[in-house]
């Protein structure tokens, strides 16, 4: 008998120790496609100082007064369509992705996900790994471009479940990835074979990406040159393909304050307006198809488009479970995990 386990209750964490774990994190959805549900979900989201970065004293009384008596209504009949028999596609995404991960690792990691809004929360899912014996944790939010209001605040949120524990596992975090072969290279085989499966050849592909306010840029944000250079890189790695142009915009607009341009929706006017015929979009800053993708893109999307005289339209999916991006995501995470493992 081990010294430990004369002295120790058999479930303190020194003695099932030595495990490595992954927790995969993306930003979070509401528990149901209603107005009840949204409405906890943006309470919570639009509530994090990294999201909105205006005081308290100033913004609650907007959310709480304005915000959350008008928009969850309208933002539940959006999550209504694009909801599944399976829940929210980010949720079930991101959970197919966790299990694609474990079994692609095998029995020596284990990986977990979890939501930096909602459920299942980054604590709960934190302290399922320690219960499983890991004392060193890789803490992956997926998101390739870094942003204070995404990948920080995911670190903030496992840093909060740390501060409260006397003996606390090791953390790693991985590194933003927008500009890693791997990934722009995932990006490239999966978007071009999406592409060659169309049924019409796309004069514009828009590399579209969610937004940020203009002032975080200008306060030194990185998210927006990451963005770009993504971009770039994608374009150099797809190549010319019969001269279709490769346009980079933002979308996913919120509130009154000037927000990262060009948008992707004024874009789809006036590529429309300007006599673009066919065009395709792509938002290689999702790392699974979502509210904005499904909804804003492939529905509204498509409307401003063919409103504004365009015809042909489509959205190529997120890497989400693809061969390519489950490649992609095992070999950046195996590189954060050498020397654990
Ligand atoms: C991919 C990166 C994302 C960044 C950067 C981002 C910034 C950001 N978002 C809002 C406000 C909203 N975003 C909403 C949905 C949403 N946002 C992202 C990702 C990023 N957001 C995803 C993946 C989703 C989809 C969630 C889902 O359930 O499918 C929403 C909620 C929907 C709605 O009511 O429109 C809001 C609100 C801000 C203010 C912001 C930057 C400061
Ligand atoms: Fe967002
Ligand atoms: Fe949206």
């Amino acid at each position: 008998m081990t010294w430990q386990s004369q002295q120790l209750p058999a479930d303190h964490p020194s003695v099932k120790s030595g495990n490595v774990g992954v927790l995969v994190v993306n930003l979070g959805t509401p528990e149901a496609p209603t107005a009840k549900a949204v409405k906890v979900y943006l309470k919570e989201f639009l509530s994090d100082r990294r999201v909105v970065e205006i005081p308290p004293i100033a913004w609650q009384p907007i959310l709480r007064g304005i915000i959350l008596n008008t928009r969850p209504k309208k933002s539940a009949h959006a999550y209504s369509q694009v909801w599944t028999e399976e829940g929210s596609p980010l949720a079930f995404i991101t959970k197919a992705q966790a299990e694609g991960l474990q079994e692609r690792l095998g029995g020596q990691v284990k990986v977990e996900w979890a939501m930096r809004y909602g459920k299942p929360t980054i604590a709960d899912q934190l302290q399922k790994l320690m219960d499983q014996g890991c004392d060193r944790i890789l803490l992956a939010p997926l998101y390739p471009q870094y942003s204070g209001a995404t990948t920080a605040t995911v670190v903030d949120k496992a840093a909060e479940k740390l501060k409260a524990m006397r003996w606390q596992t090791s953390l790693r975090t991985l590194p933003p990835y927008y500009d890693d072969p791997a990934y722009v290279d995932a990006l490239a085989a999966d978007l071009g074979a999406q592409l060659d499966a169309l049924e019409f050849e796309p004069e514009v592909l828009l590399l579209s990406f969610h937004g940020m306010p203009q002032r975080t840029l200008d306060l030194g944000d990185p998210y927006h040159c990451h963005c770009r250079k993504t971009a770039r890189l994608v374009e150099a790695a797809m190549g010319k393909r019969g001269g279709m142009r490769y346009v980079t915009t933002f979308q996913s607009r919120f509130g009154p304050a000037k927000w990262l341009t060009p948008a992707t929706d004024t874009t789809l006017e006036d590529e429309a307006k300007a006599g673009t015929k066919r065009i395709a979009i792509a938002a290689p800053g999702f790392s699974a198809d979502c509210l904005e993708t499904l909804e804003e893109l492939v529905i509204q999307g498509k409307e401003q488009f063919q409103e504004a005289g365009g015809e042909d339209f489509a959205v190529l999916s997120c890497l989400n479970t693809s061969v390519p991006g489950m490649d992609m995501l095992e070999q950046i995470i195996r590189r954060e995990l050498s020397g654990w493992t």
